[in-house]
């Protein structure tokens, strides 16, 4: 006899129901690691259904935000608490839906929850300031209002942080929200829900509908009862959503690439540098917008390091996230898989030496999934793609520089500007590079990932809309200012 195991199906999640989409159309989620693993079915939405996702997020929109910030705040709590009882249960789905090692989603699910506990104490805390006015009889303030309805786009390579940070910043400044998670990892972002609706968050306070982005994400951008619109993802997408928005005069918040550079000086403590270029540019198989990406290295120690980072690489174990012994998993998905190989080759087309690395891994059962091996480039100038372009992958370009104020150059000599780390031991050279380095997260003797959640986030140039998230500066995009003159 055997047994049939019937492919779950996940629902859209409006005015408080899980709800099927007006067409009944889906999509299955797949597993990276293993082509033959089918996650789920999700729902293939239309403008239809977003119209009521955003219906009811409209609908509640006044009660919500009528409630005390704390009591708002209360919900996230709860919320909290539901997530902390299935983080196994919600890491787990998110390594297979995109391929992160175990260790990797059960951290960003632990980040997820001191998300939410972060933003829940945020509703006991201060909104205004008293302004001396001219006037010495007058009293003057500023108090926040929310936005309205706030539109959450998001990306599959921080499937549970990423839709967390949006939405309880937005919720707990008395915002209602529709999110659209990234297609490949819509299962996690199901779950997630499923945690908010058992917290009890009245009825279409939170709605979520998952479908392409190129209708629903654009939709969402488009529709003029979306007050304000948070994303991260590509550059192309984004500047997309911004020029939508803005064109209806709707605020925006955009999140975007990077091609983050690591300065190696010759006074650097080079095993330090060497396992944080590792971090940095292969953990979650550099799918990271603050992934490692150009390594710059003076030339005095060039050699040494190149040396140490070649041998690390080589220790390197690619496998199922779900293993054990796995230390890199593949790549979130196939087309993510070829865009690295076409990188690779381009690089090789460019005239760079590859050093370690190049190919996709297939040995064994690794021919089930799309693997590729962690890559490391020297010889590489300044104007080639793999220099340039972010790839979101294991790739790393390694540069000469002769000095720190010539590394600085090369490092700056990008359109992006989100994260960037020096090794050095030396205060001049680390007080420089704080002053000159064009990027939003500066990190000293330390990987170029890594964000806290109580700190601002963003990048600058083309990284962001040059607004920033996490921490108070959420409070800047999900609130307005009135300024109150009393007298
Ligand atoms: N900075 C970052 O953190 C990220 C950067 N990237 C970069 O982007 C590249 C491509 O990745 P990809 O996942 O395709 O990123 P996208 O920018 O295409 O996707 C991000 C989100 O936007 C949605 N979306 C797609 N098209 C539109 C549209 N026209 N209007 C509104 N929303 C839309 C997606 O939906 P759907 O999934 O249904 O397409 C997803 O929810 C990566 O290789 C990487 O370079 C990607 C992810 C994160
Ligand atoms: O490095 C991190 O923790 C967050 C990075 C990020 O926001 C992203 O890759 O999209």
């Amino acid at each position: 006899m055997t047994i049939k195991v019937e492919t779950k199906r996940y629902l859209n999640f409006i005015n408080g129901e899980w709800t099927p989409s007006v067409t009944s159309e889906v999509e299955r989620s797949m597993n990276p690691a293993d082509k033959n693993d089918v996650i789920g079915l999700v729902q293939k939405s239309t403008k239809e259904d977003l119209n009521n996702a955003v219906k009811a997020a409209k609908l509640a929109k006044d009660a919500w935000r009528k409630l005390s910030a704390s009591q708002r705040g209360e919900y996230l709590y709860k919320a909290a608490s539901i997530l902390e009882k299935r983080i196994n249960d919600i890491a787990e789905c998110a390594t297979r839906e995109m391929g992160k090692t175990l260790a990797e989603s059960k951290g960003e699910t632990a980040r997820g929850i001191a998300i939410l506990k972060y933003y829940a104490g945020e509703g006991m805390r201060k909104v205004g300031d008293v302004i001396p006015s001219t006037d010495p009889s007058a009293l003057m303030f500023t108090t926040r209002v929310p936005l309205g309805v706030v539109g959450v786009i998001t990306p599959w390579n921080f499937p549970i942080a990423i839709p967390i940070w949006k939405m309880a910043p937005a919720l707990v400044y008395g915002n209602t929200i529709v999110i659209k998670p990234a297609t490949e990892t819509a299962v996690t972002c199901a779950k997630i829900i499923e945690c908010f609706e058992e917290a009890g968050f009245p009825p279409g306070v939170v709605n979520m509908l998952t479908g392409p982005g190129s209708v629903v994400g654009q939709g969402i951008a488009d529709h003029e009862d979306v007050n304000g619109i948070t994303f991260t993802g590509s550059n192309g997408v984004g500047k997309q959503i911004g020029q939508s928005a803005l064109a209806r005069g709707a605020k925006y918040q955009l999140e975007m690439g990077g091609k983050n550079p690591v300065i190696v000086a010759a006074d650097a403590d080079l095993q330090l540098a060497v396992n944080a270029v590792i971090d940095g540019a292969f953990r979650s198989t550099g799918q990271k917008c603050t992934a490692t990406s150009r390594v710059i290295v003076l030339s005095d120690v060039y050699q040494e390091f190149k040396k140490a980072l070649v041998e690390k690489t080589k220790e390197i174990t690619i496998g199922n996230g779900l293993d054990r012994d796995t230390w890199m998993g593949p790549c979130a998905s196939e087309g993510q898989l070829n865009t690295v190989l076409s990188y690779i080759n381009k690089g090789l087309e460019e005239g760079a030496t590859l050093l370690i690395g190049g190919k996709r891994a297939e040995k064994g059962t690794l021919g089930n999934g799309y693997y590729v091996e962690p890559t490391i480039f020297e010889n590489c100038s300044q104007d080639m793609a793999i220099v340039q372009e972010e790839i979101f992958g294991p790739v790393i370009a390694l540069l000469k520089a002769e000095s720190v104020e010539e590394a600085l150059q090369i490092a700056n000599n990008v359109e992006y500007g989100l994260s960037a780390s020096i090794f050095t031991t030396n205060i001049q050279h680390f007080l420089s590079f704080i002053q000159d380095m064009e990027a939003g997260l500066i990190r000293i003797n330390a990987e170029s990932a890594g964000v806290e959640l109580q700190a601002p986030f963003g990048g600058m140039k083309n990284s962001s809309s040059h607004s920033r998230e996490q921490g108070e500066a959420a409070k800047e995009f999900f609130t307005s200012i009135k300024t109150v003159f009393v007298k």
